[in-house]
């Protein structure tokens, strides 16, 4: 049996934009306000998934979000016809109009968790979207995300699709940003991580006391049960609450792995040995890889700022492992040494290359932000929609899409042209024939 790790990649949406919504992510907040360019954003992304393509993998994409969220603003209390309801939140309330008008549906990392089939009890793929509850703009995705997940991978026989967690608190869910999973072979039972930040029912439990944990154990424990994975194959480890208080605000800032490799910066992990030990038990007697980055040589402040952690490890078809880094990686010194060394120590990684995804930097979003792994064998393959993977016909009528519709430069005062909305909707209804998703935006169910 074939066996695949496939990259699904979130297409920037036509309201790409820096507002400033994520206390806790560091880049958002300085960079909120500053000018975007969509167009650019969705360029960026798209010129990824073909490079990815091009060197032998499967390469996915997942459609954006309806933004601005007229059904949201709605719901909030805005009436009359959508232009007086952009037009009264704007003016009423910048914060939730802002909110209410993010494209941060292309992070895909946060889409969901996905179990693959050779973990799972009933032999199927597992889908949980992920319900992000912890930042408002954030937790109006998981419904549509549901929708375009089950449009995409539209088969019961291979693939199942559980509603999102309770929204609460309680259950924050940040899906694959803070799951990982490790095994020798794609096709084989693997060992699935889960990251939390926080105990949500034991407050005595450590956390951290400056900016938000997110994801909290009970939410990991849910997941892996709706997945049905066995308790050998699950390990939880905490996210040290001092790396969150210095802005690592999901796992994925801080840590990666691919198939026997974890390639994890020295603090990222509260009792990290234990964690580690039970990781390795677990993942029985083939060797696994732990590639652990210390501080005098990568501080946690270049970590985040260049995002080494957010990239993506990815195994050749020649069964080499290659890095898809940042360009932000290559132009700092001391990550740029690092990253020189790592394919000279024997590991599976053998090469970087450096990819240009500033616009989803500005708003703390790395290359392994923006891309949704889905590991399937030949038959699972075969059942995905296969207008949704990428190939260089497909390639070509998504630039074409992109430069029809999609605005070059846009401030904060564009968000409110109606003009917008329209343009989006347009773009959007067209992507579903493009991906061949059917109806999956309330504008479209109306
Ligand atoms: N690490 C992973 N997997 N994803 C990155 C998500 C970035 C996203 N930024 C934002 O939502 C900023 C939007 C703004 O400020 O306009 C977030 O904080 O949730």
């Amino acid at each position: 049996m074939k066996q695949f790790e496939v990259n699904f990649d979130g297409l920037v949406g036509p309201t790409h934009n820096y507002a400033g919504l994520s206390f806790g992510n560091v880049a958002s907040l300085n960079n909120a306000n500053a000018v975007s360019s969509p167009k650019q954003a969705a360029k960026q992304g798209l010129l990824k998934m073909k490079a990815l393509s091009d060197m032998g993998m499967m390469q996915g994409v997942l459609a954006p979000q309806e933004r601005p969220d007229i059904a949201a603003l709605r719901r909030l209390g805005f009436s009359g016809s959508d232009a007086r309801v952009l037009e009264s939140a704007a003016k009423q309330s910048r914060e939730i109009f802002l909110a209410c008008c993010s494209a941060s549906s292309m992070w895909t990392a946060n889409a969901a968790t996905v179990s693959p089939s050779a973990d799972t009890a009933d032999g199927r793929v597992h889908f949980t979207p992920a319900n992000l509850t912890n930042k408002f703009h954030r937790s109006l995705e998981p419904q549509v995300t549901g929708n375009i997940l089950k449009a995409t991978f539209a088969n019961e026989k291979h693939f199942a699709h559980h509603l999102h967690l309770p929204d609460n608190e309680h259950f924050g869910d940040e899906g694959a940003a803070n799951h990982t999973r490790l095994c020798s072979d794609y096709s084989h039972a693997g060992v699935e991580l889960f990251v939390y930040g926080r105990h949500a029912f034991d407050p005595s439990k450590p956390a951290p006391t400056k900016f938000p944990a997110r994801q909290t154990l009970e939410a990991c424990q849910a997941v892996a049960r709706l997945h049905g994975l066995s308790e050998e194959g699950v390990v939880y480890m905490q996210q040290n609450p001092d790396v969150i208080d210095q802005g690592v605000f999901h796992n994925d800032v801080i840590a990666v792995g691919n198939q026997n490799v974890l390639f994890y910066h020295d603090q990222a992990f509260y009792k990290k040995d234990a964690g580690l030990k039970e990781l390795q038990t677990k993942f029985g007697d083939s060797p696994l890889h732990l590639i652990e980055v210390p501080t005098d040589e990568v501080s946690v402040q270049d970590a985040i700022k260049t995002y080494l952690f957010n990239t993506q490890i990815i195994t050749l078809p020649s069964g080499d492992m290659t890095i898809i880094a940042p360009t932000d990686c290559e132009e700092n010194d001391a990550v740029k040494r690092y990253l020189d060394k790592l394919v000279t120590l024997g590991t599976p990684i053998k090469s970087v290359n450096y990819f240009d995804v500033k616009q989803s930097m500005r708003n703390g979003g790395g290359p392994a932000c923006l891309r949704l792994r889905v590991a399937m064998n030949d038959q699972e393959l075969d059942a995905v929609n296969p207008s949704t993977l990428i190939n260089d016909m497909q390639f070509a009528r998504l630039n074409k899409w992109v430069d029809k519709h999609y605005r070059d430069v846009l401030a904060e005062d564009d968000l409110r042209d109606p003009q917008l909305l329209i343009e989006s909707r347009t773009a959007l209804d067209e992507l579903t024939q493009l991906l061949k998703l059917g109806s999956v935006y309330p504008f479209q169910q109306d």
